[in-house]
């Protein structure tokens, strides 16, 4: 870690949360007939929700009731209207783009469940090329282990288009995993995956999980998926709620 990202190194302690996200809405333009009050549409409304270092935690519910949103809070590539998100003891909202850019670089890793490769890149320079722009140092020789970790040593020099669809999410999730982050986010991490194949990445990313005692909040549709997790919670209609694993 160099040294600007080093200002970031976290205060860890059980006492603390990892992830503590207190009283957030997202209110966005309405569309006619579903404003409220003020006029805006409130996507999601007063989600607060507390992840503890190497906790995972499954977030189940019906199709636009606010799940990717509440991710996209947490992960600071959308800013709350209203409320907080604290990671690693870092309040997202005080932090400029750039500096939010870095810390996400550094301490928040994302799976979507389209890959989101760039696809004239090999499967190495997808996972060495955003360590380079963080200014991570041997950035090539950690890629090739993340790759070796997640089965791939053998297609290394593969573009995306030439792997197929497990291949390319395990090539996700080495970019993801790569800087050792304190929180891996996950939507729909195996949706576009048959069972499976499904199956084998559900495995990988777990035993990365465990492995470097990493938070994970994966959005999932499955059930089987979200019962791997410690905890899980439901959104309905932008709100939390708490359920049994
Ligand atoms: N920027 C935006 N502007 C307007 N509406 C939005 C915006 N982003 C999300 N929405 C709406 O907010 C609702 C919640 O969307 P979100 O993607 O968070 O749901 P979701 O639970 O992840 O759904 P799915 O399971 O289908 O992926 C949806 O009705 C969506 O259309």
């Amino acid at each position: 870690m160099d040294d600007a990202l080093s200002r970031f190194a976290p205060p860890r302690s059980s006492a603390t949360a990892l992830v503590e996200a207190s009283g957030l809405w997202l209110t966005v333009p309405a569309r006619p007939g579903t404003v409220n009050a003020q006029g805006g549409l409130d996507i999601v409304r007063d989600m607060s929700l507390r992840v503890n270092a190497g906790e995972s935690v499954g977030i189940v519910g019906p199709s636009g009731s606010g799940k990717t949103s509440l991710l996209m809070l947490l992960a600071g590539l959308e800013r709350p209207t209203r409320g907080t998100v604290r990671v690693d003891g870092v309040d997202l909202g005080t932090l400029g783009e750039n500096r939010l850019a870095r810390f996400r670089g550094a301490r928040i890793g994302i799976v979507f469940q389209s890959f989101h490769l760039i696809p004239t890149m090999t499967a190495l320079d997808n996972v060495a090329v955003p360590l380079e722009l963080a200014g991570t140092r041997n950035a090539a020789s950690i890629a090739r282990t993340a790759l070796e970790q997640v089965g791939l040593a053998h297609r290394m020099t593969h573009l995306p288009g030439q792997l197929s669809g497990g291949e390319q999410q395990r090539v996700a999730i080495a970019r993801a995993f790569a800087p050792r982050p304190a929180l891996l986010l996950a939507d729909e991490p195996t949706g576009n995956l048959d069972a499976r194949t499904g199956e084998s990445v559900q495995a990988l990313l777990f035993g990365l999980q465990r492995d470097n005692n990493t938070a994970l909040v994966l959005i999932t549709h499955d059930p089987v998926l979200a019962g791997r997790c410690d905890r899980v919670v439901e959104v309905a209609e932008g709100r939390l709620r708490d359920r049994a694993a």
